[in-house]
């Protein structure tokens, strides 16, 4: 399970906390989407539970290990996709993808059938081969999914996937992080695509200015609201509109 206690960030050169006090639990298993407006903290929080960002105070842990005494064996089970995925261009695909192997200590046939595996699935294994250099904003995306996926991390955590996708690669991933949480992983993802979030998480966050204003599924935000039929962008409009 995926614990965030109390977990505070705020910038320098801010008035408030960019994520204030949150605090979540997702189990295994899950499909987590993480809502919010623009300048929420979605981000910060991600950036938090991937040891990007130190917070300043609250504390993390996943499967019983906590990022603070324990990183090495907390981040050995996270794969991260960021926003914005930063390579080194001079590589190939391929040699970016066994650059992490080694980080991982992915073996050898392990990460050979890996890479062919994800490579035809996301439909980039023929562009392998090339400098990084030369792909486009969705191949870069691609390779990013294909980079967190490569070690079979237990959390698979993902900043805004679908941009930059074209509709049959983002169809493509979202059948790819149902499989993946239905054989026992967490999922965490944000988005501001709700058709997505409805379509495919067994839990929500809906957060707003650093502040978590919802946290469980979308029937019991409908129930909670007595709205049994709305969609769930007309309930975040709603929430984050009053900030009830
Ligand atoms: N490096 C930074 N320095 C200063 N302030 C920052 C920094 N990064 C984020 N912030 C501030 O923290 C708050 C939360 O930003 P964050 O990027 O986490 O939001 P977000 O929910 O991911 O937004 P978006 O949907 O626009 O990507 C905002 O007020 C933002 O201005």
């Amino acid at each position: 399970m995926l614990i965030c206690d109390q977990l505070t960030k705020r910038y320098g050169n801010q008035q408030r906390n960019a994520v204030d006090a949150l605090t979540l639990s997702i189990e295994p298993g899950q499909i987590f989407g993480f809502l919010g407006p623009n300048g929420a903290g979605k981000s910060t929080t991600i950036k938090m539970i991937t040891g990007l960002l130190k917070p300043d105070s609250g504390s993390l842990s996943f499967m019983g290990y906590s990022l603070y005494s324990d990183p090495v064996s907390y981040k050995r089970l996270i794969g991260y996709v960021p926003d914005e995925p930063l390579f080194y261009e001079r590589m190939s695909g391929y040699e970016h993808l066994s650059f992490i192997a080694d980080l991982y200590g992915v073996g050898r046939e392990e990460r050979k059938q890996r890479i062919e595996e994800l490579g035809e699935r996301l439909l980039l294994k023929n562009a392998l081969k090339d400098e990084i250099s030369s792909y486009s904003h969705g191949m870069k995306q691609k390779l990013s999914i294909i980079s967190a996926l490569l070690p079979s991390p237990k959390l698979l955590i993902l900043d805004e996937p679908m941009v930059g996708l074209d509709p049959k690669a983002a169809f493509i991933l979202k059948t790819l992080l149902v499989e993946y949480a239905g054989s026992g992983n967490t999922v965490f993802f944000s988005t501001h695509v709700l058709e997505v979030a409805q379509q495919l998480c067994s839990s929500l966050g809906i957060i707003k200015e650093g502040t978590l204003l919802y946290n469980g599924t979308l029937k019991d935000l409908q129930l909670r609201k007595q709205e049994l039929d709305a969609t769930l962008e007309a309930l975040f409009l709603e929430l984050t509109e009053s900030g009830e």
